[in-house]
Formats: structure tokens, sequence, C-alpha cells
């Protein structure tokens, strides 16, 4: 069913696709290539459309265990950066070959959140999107691991890319950001423990209340859970534009949610939808 506010996501032009970890890798911890070609194949074809893609990609952790053949992340923070030094090497490999039979080139993009605080640094990250995206190349960006190591909450963890999405939202003035996840959308509990949970179709504001539905990872490798994910819907929101969360599993699902059709939870400003399960 097409609705009125999902009508406008077919207007979209500039859009930012965020993939996690749990959408690239299989719960084995080997890369799910099929995934990520038909990934390349569905963004290459949105490129063939007209439209400008951005691609933000989780996995340098995850593709890093499967190459050195490590069943568990390293303990150290260290050591998990080296794992990510390796494994981000690895990914752009495999997006570069893919994207390269669609006919399409990529370039790496590593950010820091911080990006957005400094004038300089801002503008510069603007000017690299900008330049890539007239040469029709798709950005392909990931948090620079090597450096993005925060301590939050006396816990030393990655950043997270949900956030770091909605930041390249911002940067790029982009239209739409879609994440694509292990999960069909926002519920009111979390569905991978309570299977009587249900899917918020609109939300268009985020309180305590929503966090209050929201826990932590549901996978081996993904990092942020729900919480960052409703952090970058925030960020969203607040810049007045939309963010759908949606079921990765086949990423064709972009050409339909582009379609207007009611897939996921569209998060958005509230003229223009209403918070409804
Ligand atoms: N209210 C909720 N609605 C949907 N998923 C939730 C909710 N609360 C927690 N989750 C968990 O969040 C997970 C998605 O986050 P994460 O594993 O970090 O994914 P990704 O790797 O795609 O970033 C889901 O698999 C689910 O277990
Ligand atoms: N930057 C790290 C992890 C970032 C992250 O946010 O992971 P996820 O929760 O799977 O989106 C990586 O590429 O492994």
């Amino acid at each position: 069913m097409v609705t009125s506010v999902r009508h406008s996501l077919t207007q979209s032009n500039r859009i930012v696709v965020k993939v996690g970890t749990s959408t690239i890798m299989y719960p084995n911890g080997s890369i799910n290539l099929q995934r990520l070609e038909k990934l390349a194949f569905v963004l290459s074809d949105l490129k063939n459309q007209g439209k400008q893609v951005i691609l933000v990609s989780s996995g340098a952790i995850g593709v890093g265990l499967s190459r050195m053949n490590l069943t568990e992340r390293p303990v150290t923070i260290p050591e998990q950066q080296a794992i990510a030094a390796i494994g981000q090497t690895e990914l752009m490999n495999l997006y570069s070959q893919f994207f390269y039979h669609y006919g399409h080139q990529v370039g790496q993009v590593l950010l820091t959140k911080d990006v957005v605080d400094f004038p300089v640094s801002r503008k510069n990250t603007a000017n690299t999107f900008e330049q890539l995206l007239i040469k029709n190349v798709i950005p392909i960006v990931n948090e620079n691991d090597t450096v993005s190591v925060e301590e939050l909450e006396h816990l030393t963890r990655f950043g997270d890319n949900d956030t770091l999405s909605a930041i390249v939202l911002e940067i790029t003035d982009a239209d739409l950001l879609i994440l694509l996840s292990d999960i069909d959308g926002f519920y009111d509990k979390n569905p991978t423990a309570h299977k009587d949970a249900l899917l918020f179709n609109t939300i268009d504001e985020i309180t305590d209340a929503t966090y209050a539905l929201a826990s932590d990872s549901g996978s081996r490798f993904g990092t942020g859970g729900m919480t960052t994910k409703l952090n970058a819907a925030q960020k969203v929101l607040e810049e007045k534009k939309q963010m759908v969360l949606a079921n990765g599993e086949d990423p064709a699902i972009l050409f339909q949610i582009l379609a207007g059709e009611q897939l996921g939870t569209l998060f958005t400003p509230a003229q223009k939808g209403e918070t409804s399960l």
C-alpha cells in the first residue's frame, strides 16, 4: 500500500544507505557474498536510474575476523583496531569488485563523528563527497576505527555507524537515510526476544519512552543495537528529514521503499506523518 507520506520517498534523489555488520555477515562469521553482491547490484541500478547514492557500511571488524580465521573478537581495543584495519581493506576490495562488475566506481571515505564540530574538517568532508558524486562515484563510508574509539559510561568501544550515517546525511544534505539491519523495523520491544513484538509503521518523535523500547544488539557482531538507530533517527528528525529502518535480508527492498511501499519503520517529521503501529 502506498500512503501519501510514503509517496514522498519516491521523490528522494540523494540517498544514504547504511548496512550493519549483521546484514553482511552470516551468523557463523563468514562473509555473506551473495548479499554484498546484491547490494552492489541494487545501488548500481539506483545510480543508473539517476539517483545519487552514498553507502555507509559496517563490517570491517566482522570481515577482519573472518580473514584472520578468528571466531571471537579479541579483547583488547588495539587488537580490534588491527582487525578492523585488515577487514576494511578486504571489505573495500569486495565492494570495489562487485560495483565494478555493475559498471560503477567506488571511493572510500573514512570519517570520525567530530568532523561536524570543526568547520574546516566539515567543509573538506563535504567537498570530498560533492566531488565524488559529481564524478558519478559511489562513496563508501565507514568510521575510521583506528582513531574513533570512544569512552562511554566507562566502557571503551567503537563508535557507531548508525549515528555516523545521520551525520553523513547532514553533511551531504541528502534527502533520505535508509538503515538496513537484521530486523523488519522498530518494534515496541526487542523482536529477537519477544515473539509478540509489534512493528511501528511510522514514528514522528523520539522521546525517553521510545528509548525505553530499545535494547542492545541481538547479533554476534552488531555493536549499536536499536539505541544507536534511535540516536540516528533523532538527528534525522532534527534535520527535518526522513529515515527508514528496514530489513536488509534482500537488498532489493530498497527498490520497494523508494517506490513508496509500506515497509520497515519510517521516521518522519511530525507534519509529514502520524505515529502509528
Ligand atoms: N525495539 C526494538 N525493535 C527492533 N530491534 C530491536 C529492538 N530492541 C533491540 N533490538 C535489536 O537490535 C538489533 C539490531 O541492531 P544491531 O545488531 O546493532 O544491527 P546492525 O548490525 O544492523 O547495526 C536487532 O536484531 C534486535 O535484536
Ligand atoms: N566500524 C565498525 C563497527 C561499526 C558499527 O556501527 O557496526 P554495526 O552496529 O554493525 O553497524 C566496523 O566496521 O566493524
